[in-house]
């Protein structure tokens, strides 16, 4: 594997998946692969999570890591072509992204979308720059447009809690928020669970279509009450508008998900990236409840980011 960025191949995944998995069970059974290697792992916007998960997983692999919170403690970088850089920013990309290729034998990145910009957003341009530039291999930490990392650790969890000989019901539904937030992990669950198989519904306003290029084989649906029955995996997440890009249109406290929700999926799962607005996005009653499955998906961000890391040092 070169770089990590996106689904690539149900093999793929179902490999990544079952070593992610062997991880889990013995975590430093290869602790002398990454001997002398490092990442770097680059933040343009804030992080809990991935930023803890991708440090542990390159630890336990012998790698060490380097993380830069470059939206706080770096130099503004400039990313346009040909930019005179007689104002705010300080250094292009292309010099610093060539600079850490240097540093480093592996480089993670996070940079969100602007939600402004729909066609730079949509190419992904500050992150294609990383990889453009570094000229190592290149990890994403959540793009613009996808967080494959979370979603390998979402196809994990889905894994270790479905019935067996059971085709699991998975449901990503929209929930409620108090401002414009991004698509990638809504994008990256659906290409994530399409692409291993599972049976996936979309339940969303109206006015809150994804991009269809990640949607392509899933159910969607006005309708949160039909999309809910029977589920086994119930996935929550805010998004903005698409087609109207960064917009937010409606904030139907009706579609926040509570156990009223679910009395006609009595087993469903309740799944959520995190961070998550308690009582916006999702209840209380849930996130306390043994439905809710969020914190194994965070503790499963460690050996998602662990079997990447292994598969891209190789051997
Ligand atoms: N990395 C996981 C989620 C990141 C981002 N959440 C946020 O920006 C939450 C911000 C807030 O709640 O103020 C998102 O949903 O795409
Ligand atoms: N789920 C996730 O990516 O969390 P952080 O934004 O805290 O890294």
């Amino acid at each position: 594997m070169k770089h990590f960025t996106q689904f690539e191949h149900k093999s793929v995944a179902d490999k990544l998946i079952e070593l992610a998995l062997t991880y889990k069970k013995s975590p430093r059974v290869d602790l002398s692969k990454g001997l002398g290697k490092r990442v770097g792992c680059i933040f343009l916007n804030p992080s809990l999570r991935t930023r803890a998960s991708t440090q542990i997983a390159a630890m336990n692999l012998g790698m060490e890591a380097i993380v830069m919170n470059m939206d706080k403690e770096g130099w503004a970088l400039e990313m346009q072509n040909g930019a005179v850089m007689n104002k705010g920013t300080v250094e292009h990309i292309k010099d610093a992204a060539a600079v850490l290729g240097t540093y480093f034998d592996v480089l993670a990145v996070r940079a969100f979308p602007s939600l402004t910009n729909k066609k730079e957003d949509t190419e992904d341009f500050i992150f294609s720059q990383f990889i453009k530039y570094a000229g190592i291999p290149v990890v994403s930490l959540e793009s613009a447009i996808r967080h494959p990392l979370q979603s390998l650790a979402d196809m994990i969890t889905i894994q270790e809690h479905m019935i067996a000989g059971k085709k699991p019901k998975v449901v990503l539904t929209w929930a409620p928020h108090i401002k414009a937030i991004p698509h990638a992990v809504a994008n990256s669950f659906a290409e994530w669970a399409i692409g291993c198989g599972h049976e996936l519904t979309i339940a969303h306003p109206e006015g809150y279509e994804l991009d269809k290029k990640f949607t392509e084989g899933a159910t969607i649906t006005p309708n949160q009450k039909e999309a809910l029955e029977n589920a086994d995996f119930v996935y929550v997440k805010n998004w903005s508008a698409f087609d109207d890009y960064g917009k937010i249109h409606s904030t139907d406290s009706s579609w926040m998900l509570t156990e009223a929700h679910l009395k006609n999926a009595p087993n469903a799962k309740v799944m959520h990236c995190l961070p998550v607005r308690r009582n916006v996005e999702l209840s209380d009653e849930i996130l306390d409840s043994e439905r809710s499955i969020v914190q194994k998906q965070a503790e499963n961000r460690i050996y998602a980011a662990q079997a990447v890391l292994s598969n891209i040092l190789g051997g």
